[in-house]
């Protein structure tokens, strides 16, 4: 039988108002294969729940059938109040209108500019928009970032990290209300890195987004994490800050931290 561990903290004030995310014992198999096997999570609004797992440990499942892009077997998923296992595709699009993706691989249109691939998003998003008030959305995304200067420029001329920017202000720019990142810093120089995390931070305070950040670097999970849940085998083997996952004495919750 699987056990969860829920490690109590004491000492730590609610910076939160309220569940924004639950999960309630969802299950997705695909064949015998039990990716998700009870699941159970919620997240609270304006925090950062970091997603710790093994590699096919369900974390982009998991991510996705938060979206409704998969379907579940069993169980709810509450988002903003509603239950999105229930929605129809009307219903789930204007939940994903909220909801802001950083992609690994940041996902941008190559024969677009930085500036084009920015209005088209916002064109996909807000039809309403005059090109005066598209064109103060897009400097303002990109000032957030630090890239205005990359407004005309294509993505093969920008570096990794610069394409992780622009994906961010892409994501940034519908002023989403939760952030999903799907390995923020994968691909990225320990420097370069660390300036995405710190950008994840100042968005969070920004935004006031409420994020879900699937990560294997620990450097992401320590400095943008307010709470990590770790999965294995289906289920969330063990939740808490960083230093309480950090300190486990669970062989396999070790593993993480040995290099
Ligand atoms: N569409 C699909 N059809 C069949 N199996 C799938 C499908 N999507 C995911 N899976 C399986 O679900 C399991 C979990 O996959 P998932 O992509 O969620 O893992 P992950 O934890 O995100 O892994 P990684 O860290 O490598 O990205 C894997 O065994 C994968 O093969």
């Amino acid at each position: 039988m699987q056990t969860r561990e829920i490690i109590q903290d004491t000492h730590r004030e609610p910076a939160v108002e309220g569940v924004l995310i639950e999960f309630k014992d969802v299950y997705k198999s695909y064949g015998d294969n039990k990716v998700l096997n009870g699941i159970n999570f919620s997240i609270n609004k304006g925090e950062n729940l970091v997603i710790l797992g093994k590699s096919g440990s369900g974390k982009s499942v998991t991510v996705k059938c938060l979206v409704g892009l998969t379907k579940v077997d069993s169980g709810e998923i509450i988002v903003f109040g509603k239950d999105i296992t229930k929605l129809n595709e009307d219903g789930l699009n204007s939940v994903r209108m909220k909801i802001g993706f950083l992609f690994q691989s940041a996902a941008l249109y190559d024969s677009m500019t930085v500036r084009q691939n920015l209005v088209f998003t916002l064109q996909h998003h807000n039809k309403k928009l005059t090109e005066a008030q598209m064109e103060s959305y897009v400097m303002d995304a990109l000032k957030n970032v630090g890239l205005l200067e990359s407004i005309d420029k294509f993505p093969a001329e920008l570096s990794g990290g610069m394409k992780k920017r622009i994906g961010l202000a892409r994501a940034l720019i519908i002023q989403p209300e939760i952030m999903i990142y799907d390995e923020p810093t994968g691909g990225l120089d320990t420097i370069t890195a660390r300036e995405i995390i710190d950008l994840i931070s100042e968005i969070k305070i920004k935004y006031k987004t409420t994020s879900i950040i699937i990560t294997h670097d620990l450097t992401c999970a320590k400095y943008n994490s307010d709470r990590i849940i770790v999965l294995k085998d289906g289920v969330v083997k063990t939740e808490g800050r960083f230093r309480d996952i950090e300190n486990n004495t669970d062989e396999w919750v070790r593993s993480f931290f040995e290099k």
